[in-house]
């Protein structure tokens, strides 16, 4: 089995536990329900933005522990401070050493679009992101099935929420074209073998559906990264490791995107 298949029955079984403990009726009182979401779209098409999503993750399955002593609350607020437009928390602790109450701290802390990074598996788990503060949610094809990503997708929009849908390959591509999605993401790390390759998002760049927000995620190192995937046409990046590897990430994210923005003048972007 690989890695994202053990995640997938953990996680099927994680969500059967919860669904007894905190049935929907209680998500649904959340104060959440009755506030607007911020549109994470609508921040990255921003010009004023750097486009990036930066990400608080505390470990991940292929690097093990990359960041444990943070304050989400130190780092939301320096992410977006540095100009990133719009952050993303996993919630998943077994793998990645997050919690829905991360979500909750950066959205008490911060007007912006907030992802919540999970892998969704059932609608449950989509109620609870809108109940814990989240604007978005990510699903990921090689994950769900075609059928299944348009029901998940039209259950998100009922609820305000966006949705970022991951690929990683042409096949996944192609068989989404159809998809509702708010954004299509390029995962340049393969979850099954953890293989990263910045070329593989430019690869599939041109398959994207016209009208749907373009963004990179995974493996993005270097400022001339971000800058090389923007010339080519993409509108978000998705950052995490490059940022949380340094014990103030936020720190790490003002300096890059400081020479994102020296670059920029250098060779000025059509954007
Ligand atoms: O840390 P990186 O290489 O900058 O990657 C961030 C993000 O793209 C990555 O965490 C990610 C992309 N898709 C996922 C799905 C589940 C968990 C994590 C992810």
């Amino acid at each position: 089995m690989n890695i994202l298949d053990r995640i997938i029955v953990d996680k099927k079984e994680e969500v059967k536990e919860k669904k007894e403990l905190i049935p929907v009726k209680k998500l649904e009182k959340s104060i959440w329900f009755e506030t607007m979401p911020v549109s994470m779209s609508h921040y990255i098409k921003r010009d004023d933005k750097s486009g990036v999503i930066a990400e608080i993750k505390r470990r991940s399955p292929s690097k093990g522990d990359i960041n444990k002593y943070i304050s989400v609350e130190e780092i939301s607020i320096g992410y977006m401070q540095a100009g990133a437009s719009a952050l993303s928390v996993l919630t998943d602790q077994k793998y990645f050493g997050g919690t829905n109450e991360d979500v909750m701290t950066a959205r008490k802390f911060n007007y912006c679009p907030i992802l919540r990074k999970e892998f969704i598996v059932d609608e449950y788990q989509i109620l609870e992101a809108k109940s814990i503060g989240a604007d978005c949610i990510l699903l990921i094809a090689s994950v769900l099935d075609p059928e299944t990503i348009k029901k998940f997708t039209a259950f998100a929009h009922d609820l305000g929420l966006e949705v970022l849908l991951e690929v990683h390959d042409k096949d996944e591509l192609t068989s989404n074209t159809d998809s509702d999605a708010d954004l299509f993401g390029v995962n340049n790390r393969n979850l099954k073998t953890f293989d990263v390759n910045l070329e593989n998002s430019v690869e599939l760049l041109s398959l994207i559906p016209e009208g749907k927000l373009k963004i990179a995620e995974s493996g993005i190192d270097r400022p001339e990264d971000l800058v090389y995937l923007k010339n080519n046409g993409f509108d978000g990046f998705l950052i995490g490791e490059r940022f949380m590897r340094y014990s103030r990430p936020h720190e790490e994210a003002a300096k890059f995107l400081a020479k994102v923005k020296e670059l920029e003048n250098f060779y000025p972007t059509n954007a």
